[in-house]
């Protein structure tokens, strides 16, 4: 067969849920894919590292083509120059598909990470490399683990970072730019980068309800997730972060049962960590959090920033639609248009060969 062709199926994340600040990750319906070709007939390519990349979806305008510069590629490149494999198989095409749209807390950029580190795995024939082992390769790039987690295992899951020894450590934190070096204009430099330590990082999957439904209400405005961070205190007080710890105690349980329980899961997604220090990039995200109740939404059992926002998840029951423009009635208000979209949880990235 001189043709290998196959899909890798990411799907999008909301991280956080409330309380769970890069501990909790939900993976829901929404797929980033790449549409992998390999010409084995061909010996020479003409195509910079012998990837040609097309792309159709969210962003479409504004993303690199190139496979140094294209996060997806680059990743992947990560992981095969880590196995001294320097560029892609000649002759390498991927065509991305990509309905999640790109800075707005649903986990775009968390998806392209998992998804390169796959392609990174596939094109490479690194069929060593288990799960587990990607996700290290992902927290070298994506550095909080809640959104990686969820897009490569799927479903409802808490990850966490493992105390590493010294110097295992001290690689985790090498500087982003040695581990996806600048773009060369197609020269390869032949340094190779810094591989991850084994056991970066680990995850648990949660039950979920399956009464419980995301709406996912999406406001027309960017925001990047590195600027979300840096709104973040350094310090807290022990009072929010004791607030923090009753709450993501119970967000697991409250979303596991079945019938679920509104009061308790509204009481469960409250959150004193990140969503108050967001609301300066995402007028009105106050007002959202602490006017919809399931008091006076039917259906709805809880709200809160998706990932670093400005999306904002509402997790219900029923009456989807009423609860979705009831949001988007807030946002308007600040002059904010919005689309929503109703998701369920997902499973993890897969990868289908044709
Ligand atoms: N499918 C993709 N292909 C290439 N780059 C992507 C893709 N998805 C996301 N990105 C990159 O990630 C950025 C968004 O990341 P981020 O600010 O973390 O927001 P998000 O909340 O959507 O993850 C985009 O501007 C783009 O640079
Ligand atoms: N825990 C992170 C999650 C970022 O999610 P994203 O979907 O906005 O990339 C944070 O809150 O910063």
């Amino acid at each position: 067969m001189t043709q290998e062709k196959f899909i890798i199926k990411t799907p999008c994340s909301s991280a956080n849920i409330g309380p769970g600040f890069d501990v909790i990750g939900l993976a829901l319906s929404m797929y980033l894919e790449l549409h992998v070709t390999i010409d084995r007939s061909k010996t020479t390519s003409t195509e910079p590292l012998n990837c040609r990349i097309t792309y159709e979806g969210q962003g479409e305008e504004g993303i690199s083509l190139d496979p140094e510069v294209n996060l997806i590629t680059r990743v992947a490149l990560y992981v095969l120059r880590c196995h001294d494999q320097r560029q892609f198989p000649v002759e390498t095409h991927v065509h991305v598909k990509n309905p999640i749209p790109l800075g707005r807390g649903l986990g775009s950029s968390g998806a392209a990470v998992v998804a390169g580190v796959r392609l990174g795995k596939e094109v490479g024939g690194l069929h060593h490399l288990d799960d587990d082992r990607l996700f290290d390769f992902c927290l070298m790039v994506e550095r909080h683990p809640d959104n990686v987690g969820a897009a490569l295992f799927g479903g409802f899951v808490g990850t966490y970072l493992q105390p590493l020894k010294p110097e295992d450590a001290a690689r985790t934190e090498i500087p982003l730019a040695e581990v996806l070096p600048a773009p060369a204009g197609g020269v390869d430099t032949g340094v190779k980068p810094p591989e991850p330590p084994v056991g970066i990082g680990r995850h648990i999957k949660f039950p979920w309800a399956p009464e419980i439904k995301a709406v996912a209400i999406i406001p027309q405005f960017e925001v990047p997730t590195a600027k979300a961070r840096e709104v973040l205190p350094a310090e807290y007080s022990r009072s929010d972060v004791t607030f923090n710890l009753q709450r993501i105690a119970l967000l697991p349980v409250a979303l596991g049962q079945s019938p679920p329980n509104p009061d308790l899961i509204f009481l469960a997604m409250q959150d004193k960590l990140h969503q108050p220090y967001r609301q300066t990039l995402i007028p009105g995200l106050t007002e959202i959090v602490e006017s919809m109740t399931p008091q006076t939404q039917p259906g709805l059992l809880g709200v809160c920033l998706s990932g670093a926002g400005p999306t904002i998840l509402a997790l219900a029951t029923s009456n989807f639609e009423t609860i979705a423009e009831n949001i988007m009635a807030r946002f308007k208000k600040n002059n904010i248009t919005c689309t929503w979209q109703v998701l369920e949880p997902a499973e993890g990235t897969t990868v289908t060969r044709l």
